[in-house]
């Protein structure tokens, strides 16, 4: 029998035990890891000492070792696309790499050389823009280029000392729209940020910026920054080569904060700071190169991710920080699992026999609890879920509310798991003065059926070293995921298609193509759109 085989009966056979029975004095211990400042407790899953025996024999029948070693030392992983996977390397500063024989970082440490300097003009006022210091940096880019650094900016809120960050990301005019109506063009920086410097969301809100600055000065160009791997499109769209910050297509859109793309974050918190954050996942990088697979909390997060979803199938995952200042977190991770590992095809191209990454969603707590919880604990579908919480939040003088925020949090993965039975309910109801039929159909709707998994990942303090691990961390659990797969996690050939049509329409919706050979639902729709236009 294979293990994915051996893995799928013993689900069958425990799936449905009693979570709270498995407890006794050790299990909080023995099911949780640590490492540096992180403690990941998934006792309160049905998986036992069996289950995590198979699990890793499941991580080490992969090759995961060797497929790790092989993306941080630079080979080309990515072989759908012929690149290295490198995003690493802009976090280990101080290792050497080598891509096609060359030693690639001596180009990185140069362009984050040119990065602190630049974010310590804009910072100390060095470079200003036509009215004066800069007040007001607008992010503009979608995706990989907008999730990573707009969540990061959030997150690292109580280190932002620099000018104030937006972010645009859609091409929706309104999003430019509202986010420029208060700004002033003279103290503006705008950042376009686009690996490939062709996405048309991001084009066409680069435009709208420059025609916006325009009006009040007389080369926005100056005021404009770069982020891409193409420096002939930086140039043909008027930026100087000076404010163009380059990386290399082993950067992938998803993976690229840690580089140039960060440089709004880097501007916002400062480099002193953007450095702790890179230094925070270099951290995790070496514990996910060096721990055992049972002490390895990337490789952990992974197989108990698999576990619920290939084994037990339990179809989505929810994320759900106690943290409001990861409240982007959720959309970050949307991008980084459900684009890197939706996928159908093994990388020899095979169907898959099994299913590939699970839907990925989730809220802030304490907001969720009063929004979509009644599904997690009383809807007829299983939803893992995965806590967040600091020891501590960053304002002393509400301390008492981090209490609150910390309890609710607590409460949450233990309602799910501990449940309230037809007889406590009947107590209850009891209680209320409810007798007869009335008393068993009230409490049939207080009744919690439990046993339901979740897992808690628990940090000293939001601090940019701890935001810098966690995305590691999930980074590279995404990476252990899709190597068990056997797919490729860093390509997003799924993206193409609808861009393309989305191309075609473009003319049927302005009148110029007649959408031959459209059906009748999209034709009917454009036709309304087009109508609405005169
Ligand atoms: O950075 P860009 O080249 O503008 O790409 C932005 C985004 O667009 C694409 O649709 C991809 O699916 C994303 O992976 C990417 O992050």
């Amino acid at each position: 029998m294979s293990i994915w085989q051996t893995l799928r009966s013993h689900a069958s056979d425990v799936r449905e035990r009693r979570i709270l029975d498995l407890f006794n004095d050790s299990r909080a211990e023995k099911f949780s890891a640590s490492f540096g400042p992180f403690l990941f407790d998934y006792s309160k899953t049905n998986i036992d000492t069996s289950t995590r025996h198979l699990l890793v024999q499941l991580a080490e029948q992969s090759g995961l070792a060797e497929k790790r070693n092989a993306m941080f030392s630079g080979e080309k992983i990515n072989d759908t696309e012929g690149r290295a996977v490198l995003h690493t390397a802009l976090r280990r500063l101080e290792n050497d790499v080598e891509v096609d024989g060359e030693n690639i970082m001596g180009e990185v440490r140069e362009t984050y050389d040119r990065m602190v300097r630049f974010a310590d003009d804009v910072r100390s006022g060095k470079f200003h823009g036509h009215g004066g210091r800069i007040t007001d940096v607008v992010n503009i880019g979608i995706g990989g280029s907008d999730l990573g650094p707009a969540m990061a900016c959030l997150a690292l809120a109580p280190y932002h000392d620099g000018p104030r960050c937006h972010f645009v990301s859609n091409v929706d005019g309104a999003h430019i729209h509202d986010t420029l109506k208060d700004l002033d063009p003279e103290t503006t920086l705008v950042i376009v940020a686009s690996k490939t410097f062709t996405t048309i969301e991001t084009m066409t809100n680069a435009e709208t910026a420059k025609a916006w600055m325009a009006k009040d000065i007389e080369d926005p160009a100056e005021q404009f920054v770069a982020l891409s791997t193409s420096a002939e499109k930086t140039a043909a769209f008027g930026i100087s080569p000076e404010r163009v910050f380059g990386f290399a297509d082993w950067v992938g859109g998803r993976y690229s904060m840690w580089g140039p793309i960060g440089l709004s974050l880097m501007i916002a918190i400062g480099p002193k700071h953007f450095r702790d954050f890179l230094a925070g996942a270099a951290a995790m990088d070496q514990h996910f190169c060096e721990a055992g697979f049972e002490e390895n909390l990337p490789v952990l997060l992974a197989l108990v991710g698999m576990w619920h979803n290939q084994f037990c199938d339990f179809a989505t995952r929810a994320v759900l920080p106690y943290d409001q200042r990861l409240s982007r977190l959720p959309a970050y991770l949307q991008q980084l699992e459900m684009e890197s590992n939706g996928k159908r095809v093994s990388m020899d191209g095979e169907v898959l026999p099994y299913h590939s990454g699970p839907v990925v969603w989730g809220e802030p707590g304490t907001n969720g609890q009063h929004a979509f919880y009644q599904l997690i604990h009383q809807g007829t579908r299983i939803v893992p879920c995965e806590f967040m919480i600091a020891e501590k939040g960053h304002e002393p003088d509400l301390a008492h509310q981090h209490i609150l925020l910390a309890a609710n949090c607590l409460a949450q993965s233990e309602a799910l798991m501990r449940g309230r039975s037809m007889d406590e309910a009947r107590k209850l109801m009891e209680a209320k003065g409810f007798e007869g039929e009335e008393l068993e159909r009230q409490a049939a709707h207080r009744v919690f059926p439990g046993s339901r998994p979740s897992t808690t990942l628990i940090y000293p303090m939001l601090t940019p070293e701890v935001f810098g691990g966690i995305v590691a961390l999930y980074e590279h659990r995404v990476f252990v995921e899709g190597v068990i797969l056997g797919i490729n996690s860093f390509d997003q050939w799924g993206v193409e298609l609808g861009k393309e049509l989305a191309l075609a329409l473009q003319p049927v919706l302005t009148g110029e193509a007649d959408g031959a050979g459209k059906d009748g639902s999209t034709l009917r729709l454009a036709q309304m759109i087009r109508d609405a236009q005169d």
